[in-house]
């Protein structure tokens, strides 16, 4: 066999949080002129592994060689300095400065003269760097907060490239992306591997894992199952090897039976916002109502302007009964749950426990009297978190250290004890792994069949496909389509609409 340039080897490595064992005697070797998939269960190691390479924390035991010496980072800046970069599942920028203080943040001292920062150098070298990547609509200049979601990751890519890494690491951040902006990375990381580097790339889609990566390593419970050759890549086989039992193929809705009622939970009429326009729409009772477009078509903005988020700048929503919904206490009061897309900075309270972020929307149905007692907080959080799996240490642990799947859970349970009556649920499996998808879907049936309403926002096509009652399609932030559940519909249909 052809011997392969290994440009890192990982030995024996261990990696503990408390009782939690992340990583248990991992082994991997990442060759030059591949990307390696990475994939695996929500809280199987993938990110804990990619951390520790990447220099964001150390590991108890092992050892790391890299380029054919050993290698133990003390930190993000000396793995960069040495040629491994990341591009993490979360936000990583900072909103309040500009995209290029954001591309080169930390190595300000290359635009400094004196201890001035030479901001014009800083914006022209930045352009540079997003015209390579063929982003030529976000400005240098520009604070980050101006952008999306997707293009802060476009930017966070910008900042990973520019060193030109030998390794880079890409966790989980596909989902974070549209069609372009998977185009972007894609063409980015097969450049790296063209030019004889490497990638780490760490996917939920085994779909996208296998269209991508060379090779594959699957994790479970923090130890290697397996690395296979892309001759040996079978999905369903990928699967079981990643939660360790057979699991269903199809895991969506079977039935095609009418929406349950016709009563209006939700209206919205004549909606306009920067981005949306003239959007009317109606949710019912027994229905889920599925929202499908590209990521910047506005559906996010949607779900946050039904809520009361984000107030129009013409159009009304108002609930059933004709309540107008200006604001999120009236849709709480209105019995109304809301799971934002952006997990870290409006799902949850990161630097609260998992107990504190389940209870909160719904400690007055849990006091007695004037009271919340401890243990019908700890008996309330433990049921929910037990509902979706939360895979954890203890129920008073922070959220910030749960895996991202393992967040995106807790946002989904904090909603699910508030026993509400209409669910606006903004792309609810962001990041959760195959055996909690199916998880998910369930629950989503069960609070149909409840009579509840569910509105769900989602950039699968095949999630809207399969779990929808009715689909409506949002281009550029107009309604492009209405369609009906029905056994011949097809992601072409949806696409025809979206793009
Ligand atoms: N800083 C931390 N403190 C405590 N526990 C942690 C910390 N970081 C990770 N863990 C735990 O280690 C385990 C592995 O987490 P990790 O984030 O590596 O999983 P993952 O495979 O990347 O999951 P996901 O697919 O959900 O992103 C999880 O049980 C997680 O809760």
């Amino acid at each position: 066999m052809e011997k392969k340039d290994v440009i890192l080897t990982v030995n024996g490595m261990d990696k503990s949080f408390g009782a939690t064992k992340a990583l248990k005697n991992v082994g991997i070797e990442i060759y030059r002129n591949e990307i390696h998939g990475l994939i695996g269960e929500n809280g199987s190691g993938k990110s804990t592994l990619s951390s520790i390479i990447a220099g964001m924390q150390k590991c108890d035991e092992g050892t790391m060689e890299y380029c054919g010496r050993p290698y133990g980072p003390a930190n993000i800046f000396e793995a960069e300095k040495a040629g491994i970069a990341m591009v993490g599942q979360e936000q990583n920028t900072l909103e309040d400065i500009s995209v290029a203080e954001n591309i080169f943040i930390g190595k300000e001292e290359r635009f400094q003269s004196g201890p001035i920062v030479n901001s014009g150098k800083m914006n022209r070298e930045a352009r540079t760097v997003l015209d390579g990547l063929g982003l030529g609509k976000i400005k240098a200049e520009e604070q980050l907060k101006h952008y999306d979601f997707e293009q802060r990751k476009l930017v966070e890519i910008a900042r990973a490239l520019y060193d030109r890494p030998e390794l880079m690491i890409v966790d989980e951040t596909s989902t974070a992306l549209s069609k372009y902006g998977r185009e972007i990375l894609y063409r980015t990381i097969n450049g790296l591997r063209d030019q004889n580097k490497a990638v780490l790339f760490i996917s939920h889609d085994i779909v996208e894992i296998m269209a991508v990566c060379d090779r594959v390593t699957i994790l479970r419970d923090g130890e290697i199952v397996c690395t296979l050759p892309k001759e040996q890549y079978d999905s369903h086989t990928m699967k079981q090897y990643m939660v360790g039992r057979e699991i269903e193929e199809n895991y969506y809705r079977t039935d095609y039976e009418n929406r349950l009622t016709d009563e209006v939970a939700l209206r919205a009429e004549h909606i306009n916002t920067e981005v949306l326009k003239d959007v009317s729409l109606e949710l019912h009772y027994g229905e889920i109502l599925g929202i499908g477009g590209l990521t910047d078509c506005g559906m996010h903005e949607l779900g946050q302007v039904l809520f009361g988020l984000r107030r129009p700048v013409a159009g009304s929503v108002c609930t059933g009964d004709g309540t107008p919904l200006k604001n999120p206490s009236v849709a709480l009061k209105k019995k109304i749950a809301y799971i934002s897309k952006n997990r870290d900075k409006e799902a949850l309270m990161l630097s609260s426990t998992i107990l504190e972020n389940i209870c909160l929307p719904s400690l007055d149905k849990l006091k007695k009297g004037l009271l919340v007692t401890p243990g019908a907080e700890k008996a309330f959080a433990l049921k929910y978190a037990d509902l979706l799996s939360v895979k954890m240490d203890r129920i008073t642990q922070n959220v910030m250290y749960l895996s991202g799947g393992n967040k995106q859970k807790v946002a989904v349970a904090k909603w699910l004890g508030t026993d509400a009556d209409i669910y606006i649920f903004d792309c609810p499996t962001r990041g959760i792994d195959v055996g909690v998808q199916s998880d998910i879907y369930d629950l989503l049936e069960r609070l149909r069949k409840k009579k509840k309403a569910i509105l769900m926002i989602s950039e699968e096509l095949p999630e809207v496909i399969g779990m929808s009652d009715r689909i409506l399609i949002l281009k550029d932030g107009s309604l492009t389509a209405e369609i009906g559940r029905s056994k011949n519909t097809t992601e072409n249909t949806l696409i025809h609409y979206i793009i």
